[in-house]
């Protein structure tokens, strides 16, 4: 792509650093279909990226198919709608890829959760929302039981029945600011009771207290806001994957079922799809696993040295400071 200084990582993968009008004209020319990360690339907490939403405007007037993609299970997609409107992003909930979504989409649509079964969430209001639009039953996660603190070594409220509803048939463990010793216990209790490990003995209708599913919404370690980074969904759920030896379905990005999930609702040529990330580990890594071109930008968690590291995996095709630099190219002719 002409004038472009190629960053050679020690990996002997090489990647492009735009930093001219001129690049960032041919790269926006070159793509059709334009993924987005949120955290990191869009915004960082609450604070947008500046220029990141003009770059978005003309992305649409130019004709280009948005889509984003975020592995935060905080929110539900019409509650991420709402933060688009409240920061200015044009967006439709069905361009909106949450892993809290695709998490609730694969219980439904791969695993066929049965009705008679519950979920128990570690987790906030954004997975109990997308499981009740998809009509499953959950445990868990903001209810008032469960987000209390246990008096010291004192196990008692564990041992009843109800404390450890036997119907529950999962456990989805994502991003949570309100974990607590309660949550990782139950959640323990169901992923290590006999038989939890037969998860294809979950059927409509099976007994319960048997077969149980363990699945994370995403695993980062960390989580870019202000003042961060701050410990992530991987790190919140690494206590379980300790305590049970048991090995999690992970859903979000690098992981195929949001990619599968995406790729379901959306019919897009990928040879003119490029996604935009802030994180090597997932969301770079997401899309090389999907064959899909890869845009960096060090507005979030990953740094420039980490893509020049010796251990890294994967490299971005095109590395750029922030989206907003982007703001630059008007209008095509
Ligand atoms: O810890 C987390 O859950 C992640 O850091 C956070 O969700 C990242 O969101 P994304 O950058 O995929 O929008
Ligand atoms: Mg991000």
């Amino acid at each position: 792509m002409g004038d472009c200084w190629d960053g050679k990582g020690r990996g002997g993968k090489t990647f492009e650093h735009l930093t001219t009008p001129h690049q960032y004209s041919s790269l926006l020319s070159s793509y059709d279909v334009w993924l987005f990360d949120c955290d990191g690339v869009l915004w960082s907490g609450d604070d947008l990226i500046p220029g990141a939403v003009s770059v978005l405007e003309k992305l649409r007037k130019w004709g280009k198919e948005i889509v984003f993609v975020t592995n935060n299970a905080s929110k539900s997609r019409g509650s991420y709608l709402k933060k688009f409107e409240k920061l200015g992003i044009k967006a439709e909930v069905d361009e909106i890829f949450s892993s809290s979504y695709a998490a609730a989409a694969y219980l439904k649509r791969v695993l066929n959760f049965p009705s008679d079964k519950k979920v128990y969430v570690i987790g906030m209001e954004g997975i109990e929302e997308e499981l009740d639009a998809e009509g499953i039953a959950h445990v868990g996660g903001t209810s008032p039981s469960d987000n209390v603190f246990l008096p010291t070594l004192d196990f008692s409220s564990l041992q009843s029945e109800e404390a450890l509803d036997p119907s529950v048939a999962a456990v989805v463990c994502g991003f949570d600011m309100h974990l607590s010793y309660i949550k990782l216990a139950k959640a323990h209790k169901h992923l290590t009771r006999p038989g939890a490990g037969d998860t294809d003995s979950i059927k409509e209708g099976s007994p319960s207290g048997g077969g149980c599913h363990f699945i994370l919404t995403n695993d980062d370690s960390t989580f870019p806001a202000k003042g961060g980074p701050w410990p992530g969904a991987g790190s919140l759920s690494a206590p379980l994957l300790f305590s049970t030896k048991r090995t999690p379905t992970i859903i979000g990005k690098p992981h195929q079922p949001m990619l599968d999930t995406i790729l379901a609702a959306k019919h897009f040529d990928r040879s003119k799809a490029i996604f935009v990330g802030d994180r090597l580990d997932t969301d770079i890594e997401f899309a090389v696993n999907g064959g899909i071109a890869r845009l960096m930008v060090l507005t979030g968690i990953s740094t420039r040295e980490e893509i020049e590291g010796e251990d890294k995996k994967v490299v971005p095709d095109f590395l750029i400071q922030s989206l907003g630099d982007l703001d630059v190219v008007e209008d095509e002719k």
